[in-house]
């Protein structure tokens, strides 16, 4: 999937993946992932997300990472916040950031890939709802070891949708359990927190489940 899918999505405003009261499944489980306050969530392929003011509403630092920068302006209008704008030539990213009541929010625009450890810094949790079954088959791989590297495994809660891939094509694609196995279950203790049918279908269509999933670092 070329950034420039994702810039013309955003251009002809075809974003309905976004939640204009954010995610119901972040409010029902973040509790699960056993994080204190003041944890530092990473919320990769971000969007406009309203999850993001969710978690700073609820005591937590957020990084985050977007390619079109329009949304993420959008995601900051949206706060009433006014962030400070950072170009990081070296890594063609420019780095958005604003502190609130002490709680820091980093939002890189720019491709995930180009983010190292050094950049993100400390990452407590990752948040990940519409990012893994954003990106088909070979940049799901490439994208779950990067979060190993960006992260060290860090707990995560992960929203995915199941269904029979070859009815629709996506995003957002299938990833279904087998798959959330294959990328992870080396390095996590997977559990399945919930599975829902999609509400009429996904994209009006085709029956679907969305499913929760809580990813705990394996003890080696
Ligand atoms: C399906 S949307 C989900 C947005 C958000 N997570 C939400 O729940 O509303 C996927 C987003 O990922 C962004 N994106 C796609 N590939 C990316 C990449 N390689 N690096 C950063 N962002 C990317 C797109 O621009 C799009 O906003």
């Amino acid at each position: 999937m070329q950034a420039s899918y994702w810039h013309e999505k955003w251009q002809k405003g075809e974003t309905a993946f976004h939640q204009f009261k954010g995610s119901p499944l972040l409010k029902a489980h973040f509790s699960e992932l056993g994080l204190p306050k003041l944890s530092r969530l990473l919320v990769p392929l971000c969007g406009k997300t309203r999850d993001i003011a969710w978690l700073v509403a609820h005591g937590h630092h957020v990084v985050a990472a977007e390619l079109h920068e329009p949304a993420v302006i959008q995601l900051f209008n949206d706060m009433e916040i006014e962030p400070k704008v950072m170009h990081l030539g070296e890594f063609d990213l420019i780095h958005y950031q604003a502190i609130v009541d002490e709680l820091t929010i980093d939002v890189y625009v720019g491709d995930i890939f180009q983010l190292n450890p050094a950049l993100v810094g400390r990452v407590d949790g990752i948040y990940d709802r519409a990012a893994l079954v954003a990106l088909p088959f070979d940049m799901r791989e490439k994208y779950t070891s990067h979060m190993r590297e960006l992260t060290g495994a860090a707990p995560q809660l992960l929203i995915s949708f199941d269904y029979e891939q070859h009815l629709l094509p996506g995003p957002p694609y299938c990833v279904d359990a087998g798959e959330v196995v294959s990328h992870y279950g080396e390095h996590y203790d997977i559990s399945q927190l919930a599975s829902e049918d999609v509400a009429g279908g996904l994209k009006g269509k085709l029956k679907a489940n969305e499913e929760v999933w809580l990813l705990q670092k394996s003890e080696p």
